[in-house]
Parts: structure tokens; C-alpha cells; sequence
């Protein structure tokens, strides 16, 4: 299975309506990979705040039709990164998009933790609270976007629900890159599963991006790494039989203790005198 990311350059001066054109023919010119990803709010960008209202659109907007197209014009299974929803009830989400080959909307994920603490996306949106799996044949798909990598509950929910993979649409900032790549490493290494963690190029709203989007094999081995924050197309083979192969001859997962009780109370006292 060959998988694509496009580690698209998000910038204030691009207008949305041309880089989701933009967007869209890159996608549709993959016609050789099987799963192509793109990055988190990359119509806008996740770190621009003060565009999240103008820039919000239903399900079935803009964003929604050119990703439907293009997955179809491509032929792939298309993670097609995030936009900002509004709800019908006027709500904002952070929501991941996927797509069948067939241009079918195969699944909707809402980020479940949002950025910012008290501030930008954290008080501008709203919490997703389900996890979301997608039954891309043969490499069932967990998908979590960007600040969700740093939440290992997450992803082992993903795992226990069947997931082999996951995809990490992300607009991560250069400040903190080398988290990136580690918390990427280890979602791979914990669950045995691919990661497909694919980021933002430049940058926008003040702050540049880390892009280096990577794609991490169920043993932590780093098949393709984007160098930096350029716009490129990072590719690699994966295969679909890796994770569980793995699984099979280094049984960790089998090995968790679940729940184990607190320390006692006398023994947490004694810790802190
Ligand atoms: N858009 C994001 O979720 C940013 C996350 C981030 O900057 C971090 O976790 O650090």
C-alpha cells in the first residue's frame, strides 16, 4: 500500500478559495498511492484564530466537495486533514474528513483535545468526544489530529478498536518539533501501529511550522521524514501485514495490566513527608 503526504504550505496571503484549488489538484495527481493525508486546518490554518469564524463551513461545504472530487478523480482513500465546521447548532469543531475512493465520505472525526489552554482553539471550538476508526481494507485507520498526539489514552483506545494505523493530520509549530517526531515515534512503538503524521508547510498567523511530516512502521523505524517546513509530497510502502506480524512475534499489547489499584494512602503520605 503506498501512502502520500502532502505537507501543504499554508500562508495568510494564499486566499482559502486557492489553496483549496490548490489542494484539490495535488490530491487528484496522486494516482499512484493508495492513501494520501493531508494536513490539520490547512484551508485557513491552525494557528490563525481570528479567521476561524469567516472561514467556518458546514459538512457539506466547499472544503467537502473539492476533497469528495479529488479523492474520486485519484482514486484513493483520501484523509483530507481538518476545516473548521460550524454545526447546525452554530458550534465550531476542528473535524478530520475521509474519503473512499470512491469520492463516499468514509468518516468525520471532531478533535478531541484542543490546542491553546486558554486561549485560540482551545476557547474557539468545541470538543469532539468519539473515537473515530475507518476500515481503509486491510490497514484499519485510528485517526487523531495534531496536539491528540501528545494523549497515548488516544491512540490505545484506537488500537483496542481495531486500528493498525493512524493518521496525524497536524499544524505543528517549529517551536516544539522535536516533540513532534518523538510523540510520533512513540504512538508507533507503544501501539505497533503505522503513523502517518503529516504536517504544515511555512507559516501562518505569526508562526512558523515545524512540517518534517513523517511516516513512522509498527516497530518505530522512520520510513520517510520531510526535512523541514518546505511544501513536498513524502511518500513510503506500506505493509498492511507489518502491524500484526509484529504483534504476533513481540506480544507486548498482550502484556498490559489493567486496573491496577492506587497506592494506598498511608504509602503516598509517607512519599511526600
Ligand atoms: N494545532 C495543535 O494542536 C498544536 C499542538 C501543539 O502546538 C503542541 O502540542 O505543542
Amino acid at each position: 500500500m503506498r501512502a502520500s503526504l502532502i505537507q501543504i504550505r499554508v500562508d495568510d496571503s494564499e486566499p482559502v478559495a486557492e489553496r483549496r484549488a490548490r489542494a484539490a489538484e495535488l490530491v487528484a495527481g496522486q494516482r499512484d498511492a493508495d492513501l494520501v493525508v493531508l494536513p490539520e486546518l490547512w484551508p485557513v490554518g491552525a494557528f490563525a484564530f481570528d479567521s476561524f469564524e469567516s472561514a467556518a463551513e458546514p459538512l457539506d461545504g466547499p472544503t467537502h466537495q473539492a476533497m469528495a472530487e479529488a479523492a474520486a478523480a485519484a482514486g484513493v482513500w483520501l484523509h483530507a486533514g481538518s476545516i473548521v465546521e460550524r454545526a447546525p447548532d452554530g458550534a465550531l469543531f476542528n473535524t478530520s474528513l475521509v474519503y473512499a475512493p470512491s469520492g463516499e465520505r468514509a468518516a468525520v472525526y471532531r478533535k478531541i483535545h484542543r490546542f491553546g489552554f486558554d486561549r485560540g482553539e482551545a476557547v474557539l471550538m468545541s470538543a469532539g468526544d468519539e473515537l473515530v476508526t475507518v476500515p481503509v481494507p486491510d490497514l484499519p485507520l485510528g485517526l487523531a489530529t495534531c496536539y491528540d498526539l501528545r494523549f497515548p489514552e488516544l491512540f490505545r483506545g484506537l488500537t483496542d478498536a481495531g486500528a493498525l494505523a493512524f493518521a496525524v493530520p497536524a499544524g505543528w509549530p517549529e517551536a516544539r518539533h522535536e516533540h513532534w517526531t518523538v510523540l510520533a515515534r512513540a504512538r508507533a512503538v507503544e501501539n505497533q501501529a503505522y503513523v502517518l503524521a503529516c504536517g504544515t508547510a511555512g507559516a501562518h498567523a505569526d508562526t512558523p511550522q515545524a512540517g518534517r511530516s513523517l511516516i513512522v512502521s509498527p516497530a518505530g523505524e522512520v520510513l520517510a521524514e520531510a526535512a523541514g517546513a518546505d511544501e513536498l509530497i513524502l511518500r513510503a510502502e506500506l505493509d498492511p501485514a507489518a502491524a500484526t506480524t509484529l504483534r504476533d512475534r513481540f506480544p507486548a499489547l498482550k502484556d498490559r495490566r489493567l486496573g491496577l489499584a492506587a497506592p494506598k494512602r498511608e504509602a503516598a503520605a509517607g512519599l511526600a513527608d
